[in-house]
């Protein structure tokens, strides 16, 4: 990063923001050219930001920056293999997983292509013979269910694009438990037969406390029901610490491997997206991975005007380093994409939420927001009211397919698509008082009923939304999808100069949980724990002595 002249085009996009005037529905009114200026597409991908605050001078200066940034050679860095993620020493290299096809990556000068192609042959193989039967259980019964054990990258990823490509999924139910929380599990294992369930256990450390205990759980249930001997049968794991697997007992031949160069919230593409490739079969999981590679070549080749991991970045940045809004909502009209908000949760703040720079000082602007959402149109019922009338602007990311997979229910997928436009120019155009006492007087209300009511009914507007559109949530398509975002990721982390790719700030609270077990437990005294936390642990033995 040039910080000199990152500062100064920083300057300039402060400038250029505190001398703009008029809202977007001038700006709409002024220039019938404004979609096509402010949108771009690749293929049948589209992005369009022209519902935001820019204008041609916006992305220009937005450009200078990621050019003063040096956003073109970080992203040659990480595609080469360099060791960016530098408080870890690591490689960051999950494109190398969706690369089947593409010229060998090499890595400290090791060609990793023939290992990833490896695991992924392993992974389509065991894929067909738990789908087909082969694989079957301790009493030779096919496997019905599959149920991950994993926890963050190694669960988010692959429940998200379970659920997003139900279309495609003819092989056994999936389930996913995470939570340490004992319900999780004990809901998830009622109804199910230990003789039909098959448990793959996902961990990259294959350390991690809530997967680990839940694994156990596992295993005992399934012990209870088939006896010692039937645990190989029924367990398979993912995870870098091969070594940690062979401890647990899973038989070599179930265990996938991958590298510490794949963080976990980018990790679906390889060994952790198991599941999702038993649940739609080698073939359409082979899709999904092209299609993010495909992203991947737009990202590293297409020029930055055009390039929509970087459009995407550039503005994200833009609101919330210039515009400085503090929050941004994900609402996929996709009801299949309902796990996508948690999904991107953990892969942009995760990734974003930092405080100190690449080298080691405070940062001076602002970093990743707090990134939520739901599915439309549910959301529009539930907390649209704050979007459209609160006292934050959170900018909106509408994500939606133009083709629905229920042909017999088009009327369906027509109502949602009109509610998903209707929705972002809504938060553009607002309504204006005058606007409100018209439509009011229009039907008849009395003039001293619209001057009461008429201040609550007016929207201020000029609210921000980008929209991605896509033609239909094929497996391909989400590949591109996620990989959209991933990059997008990448590209906010340049611009705030942090390294987007290690997450210290988990690790405190998993400290002190260790330490506050025996607390819990009764058998250590909180004495020295702060007043609150001993305050809690004292009301938690007086509300279980009261069972
Ligand atoms: O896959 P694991 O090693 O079990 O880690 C699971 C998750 O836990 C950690 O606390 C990290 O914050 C996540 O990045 C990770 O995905």
């Amino acid at each position: 990063m040039d910080q000199s002249s990152f500062q100064k085009q920083l300057s300039a996009l402060r400038d250029h923001r505190a001398a703009a005037s008029g809202s977007m529905r001038e700006a709409f009114a002024a220039d019938p050219q404004r979609f096509e200026k402010f949108s771009a597409s690749d293929s049948d991908l589209l992005l369009d930001w022209s519902k935001c605050a820019v204008d041609a001078q916006t992305m220009s200066l937005l450009e200078k920056l990621a050019a003063a940034a040096d956003l073109e050679g970080r992203r040659a860095a990480m595609f080469a293999g360099k060791k960016i993620n530098i408080t870890e020493d690591r490689a960051v290299l999950h494109t190398a997983l969706r690369n089947l096809n593409g010229k060998g990556i090499t890595l400290d000068g090791q060609d990793v292509k023939a290992e990833v192609l490896a695991v992924f042959d392993a992974m389509s193989a065991f894929a067909d013979a738990v789908r087909s039967g082969k694989a079957a259980g301790a009493t030779g019964k096919k496997i019905t269910d599959i149920v991950n054990i994993g926890i963050g990258g190694s669960d988010l990823g692959p429940a998200m694009a379970t659920l997003a490509l139900a279309p495609y999924h003819d092989g056994p139910r999936a389930h996913y438990v995470s939570n340490i929380d004992g319900a999780h599990i004990h809901d998830t294992l009622k109804g199910l037969s230990a003789e039909t369930t098959l448990f793959i256990i996902a961990s990259k450390t294959f350390t991690t406390v809530e997967t680990m205990t839940n694994a156990e759980t596992a295993r005992k249930w399934v012990q209870k029901a088939l006896g010692k001997d039937a645990v190989g049968k029924h367990f398979a794991a993912v995870s870098t610490a091969l070594d940690l697997v062979a401890k647990f007992g899973i038989e070599s031949d179930r265990v996938f491997g991958f590298w510490d160069w794949v963080g976990g919230r980018y990790s679906v593409w390889g060994a952790i997206g198991l599941p999702v490739m038993i649940a739609v079969g080698p073939k359409n999981f082979r899709a999904f991975l092209n299609g993010a590679h495909e992203m991947d070549e737009h990202f590293r080749t297409a020029p930055m005007a055009g390039n929509l991991p970087v459009l995407l970045g550039l503005v994200g940045w833009w609101h919330r380093v210039i515009c400085k809004y503090p929050a941004r909502a994900v609402i996929p009209y996709d009801q299949r994409l309902s796990r996508l908000p948690a999904y991107l949760q953990q892969l942009d703040m995760e990734s974003n939420g930092k405080s100190v720079t690449l080298d080691g000082n405070a940062v001076t602007t602002p970093t990743g927001p707090l990134v939520w959402g739901e599915p439309g149109t549910n959301g529009q019922h539930a907390f649209f009211q704050l979007l459209h009338q609160g006292t934050d602007v959170i900018p909106v990311e509408f994500i939606a397919a133009a083709i629905g997979h229920e042909p017999d229910l088009k009327h369906q997928h027509d109502l949602l698509l009109a509610n998903c436009l209707a929705q972002s120019e809504a938060f553009m155009k607002g309504r204006t008082l005058e606007e409100a006492r018209a439509q009011m007087l229009a039907k008849g209300m009395k003039p001293a009923d619209v001057d009461k009511i008429a201040p609550h009914r007016v929207f201020s507007g000029n609210r921000p939304s980008v929209t991605i559109l896509y033609r239909k949530l094929d497996p391909h398509m989400l590949g591109r999808l996620i990989a959209l975002y991933e990059h997008r990721v990448f590209v906010e982390g340049t611009l705030f100069n942090i390294n987007s790719f290690d997450q210290w700030g988990v690790e405190l609270g998993k400290e002190l949980a260790t330490g506050l077990l025996p607390v819990v437990e009764g058998k250590e005294s909180a004495a020295k724990r702060d007043a609150s936390t001993a305050g809690l642990v004292g009301h938690i033995h007086h509300l279980r002595g009261s069972e």
